[in-house]
């Protein structure tokens, strides 16, 4: 798991209908550092999260992984090329143990074919073995081994999240793109997830970007902060730099959108549907 790429996001725009969700926003995410995108509600955040990992195609822009361009890519090919992603929802099999989750995040990286599982050639078992021995490190990494053989759906919310963020890696990746990874979490399991963030980063040398509501967490670890706000960038630089940033403080204040705001549309207009693109 080496992070020697830049992510780079080129001048990207969607549109929902007359909504302009993301109005040609640019920033670069430097391999291995913790980067967050943060902004007020409907400000684009998870729109560019994705965009990046391939379930949006934007109207215009580009996103790259070092000279590698993802914008047209489709979301399985993004993810082999080292770019994993967890939902703002849980997305997890709860029927399913800790580890089976972690295994079948590994499917893709799995090279036996249904003829040799089925022979049980021993080449699979070896094959499994590994993988196994890959998860069981995975779940120590993240706190996560005393609750290997239980089902995700039994696990307290902070496990779940942690869970997700398990199964992300367990895709081996280059970047780790986290959508609200603390939301809903006491002050208790933020700082588990918080610690766990820096680790990934310091440990496993993962690119990590993250997109949050949390301020406090975001000052806290990410190295480099992209603020939005009614899609367009009004902040790029040091968490301790936009704290005093003006455009920063004012969104956060609230008001009203700016009268040349895209967002500045009657209702009726916001219903003209997804981005072209989305699958
Ligand atoms: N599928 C969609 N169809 C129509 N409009 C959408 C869709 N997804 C997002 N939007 C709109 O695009 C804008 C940006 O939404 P987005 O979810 O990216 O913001 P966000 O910053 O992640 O917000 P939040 O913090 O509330 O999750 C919002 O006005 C939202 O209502």
């Amino acid at each position: 798991m080496v992070g020697v790429s830049a992510l780079r996001v080129d001048g990207v725009t969607v549109r929902f209908g007359a909504l302009v969700a993301l109005d040609a926003v640019s920033f670069t995410v430097e391999p291995g550092t913790v980067h967050a995108v943060i902004g007020p509600n409907g400000a684009g955040k998870s729109t560019c999260l994705n965009v990046l990992s391939g379930v949006y195609r934007p109207h215009a822009g580009s996103v790259y992984l070092g000279d590698r361009e993802l914008t047209r890519l489709r979301p399985h090919h993004i993810a082999r090329l080292g770019i994993a992603r967890t939902f703002q929802n849980i997305e997890l099999s709860g029927t399913q143990t800790v580890e089976d989750n972690l295994l079948l995040g590994r499917h893709h990286l799995m090279r036996a074919g249904l003829v040799a599982t089925a022979l049980g050639l021993p080449s699979v078992s070896r094959e499994e073995r590994r993988h196994r021995a890959r998860v069981r490190e995975i779940t120590d990494f993240l706190g996560l081994s005393a609750a290997i053989d239980r089902p995700a759906a039994l696990l307290p919310y902070g496990l779940r999240k942690r869970l997700e963020v398990a199964r992300a890696l367990a895709l081996e990746p280059r970047v780790l793109l986290l959508d609200e990874p603390v939301a809903g979490m006491d002050t208790a399991e933020t700082a588990e997830m918080a610690a766990a963030i820096l680790a990934v980063r310091a440990e496993l040398d993962v690119t990590v970007l993250l997109v949050e509501h949390d301020m406090g967490l975001v000052t806290r670890i990410a190295d480099r902060v992209t603020v939005l706000d009614f899609g367009r960038r009004i902040f790029d630089g040091s968490p301790e730099a936009m704290t005093s940033d003006p455009d920063v403080v004012a969104a956060y204040l609230g008001g009203a959108p700016p009268s040349d705001s895209p967002r500045a549309v009657s209702p009726s207009a916001l219903l003209g549907g997804a981005p072209e693109g989305e699958k």
